[in-house]
């Protein structure tokens, strides 16, 4: 196991600010080492609060996010920051990609941030621009680039530093049905070369299909299907 969360509950203040909504309510995940996970759920379930919490984004009001055994939210901030860094990888629905750089120095910055050489920050970037079948794109900027390959670029990013895990939050959502096996067809193969885990979120029933675990979140509670 390499990423827990326990016991997990996250209440939010109601727009009166009279009450509370309980979005996550006392409930748990384990992530296996290697593995692909899925959570579905209805819009407004809770999904994307429970990624950022497992994430280290945002706090529970109760419970542990648990790494190898460590709590991350025991961790000091500099810890938190270079944990998220180094050991994870977001993608979310908007890339957000920086738009004033290229795709490779896009892809190179959280190397750059970590203090790798330009070099070897270059050769991964590139090696990740190959996997995902875009070398021709490397000098491009996001706005040069479609959705689908915005998307990619956004994967490799999340790659760079080699994480144990890949938190997404519906990587795909705004992509055509075509794009988006492309781009889970890229994710999944590489997903056995560097042996990450792979956290999703999704609305779709065929990429959780092609997971190992899927979870449904309903009521504030993760059930495994
Ligand atoms: N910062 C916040 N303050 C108050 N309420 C919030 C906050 N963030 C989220 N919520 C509420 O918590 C609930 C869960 O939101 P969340 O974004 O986690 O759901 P989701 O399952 O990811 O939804 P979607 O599939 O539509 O993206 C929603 O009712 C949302 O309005």
């Amino acid at each position: 196991m390499i990423l827990e969360g326990k016991n997990i509950t996250k209440q939010y203040k109601t727009e009166s600010g009279n009450g509370t909504l309980t979005v996550l309510d006392d409930t748990s995940i384990s992530i296996e080492k290697g593995s692909i996970s899925t959570v579905i759920g209805v819009s407004g379930s809770g999904k994307s609060t429970l990624l950022h919490i497992l994430g280290g984004l945002d706090k529970p009001n109760t419970g542990t996010v648990l790494w190898k055994n460590d709590s991350i939210y025991d961790m000091n901030r500099e810890s938190l920051a270079s944990f998220r860094n180094n050991k994870l990888g977001f993608v979310f629905q908007f890339h957000h990609l920086l738009p004033e750089f290229t795709a490779l120095e896009n892809i190179m910055m959280p190397a750059l941030i970590r203090g790798k050489t330009p070099e070897k920050a270059g050769q991964r970037a590139n090696y990740l621009l190959e996997e995902f079948g875009i070398p021709d794109r490397a000098e491009h900027r996001p706005t040069q680039l479609s959705g689908g390959e915005q998307q990619r670029v956004a994967m490799a990013r999340a790659l760079m530093n080699s994480p144990d895990l890949i938190l997404a939050d519906e990587p795909t959502g705004n992509l055509d049905e075509d794009n988006t096996s492309v781009i889970l067809d890229y994710l999944f193969n590489l997903r056995e070369i560097e042996e990450v885990s792979i956290l999703l979120i999704t609305h779709e029933k065929e990429i959780a299909n092609r997971s190992d675990t899927i979870y449904q979140l309903s009521k504030g509670k993760l059930e495994i299907l």
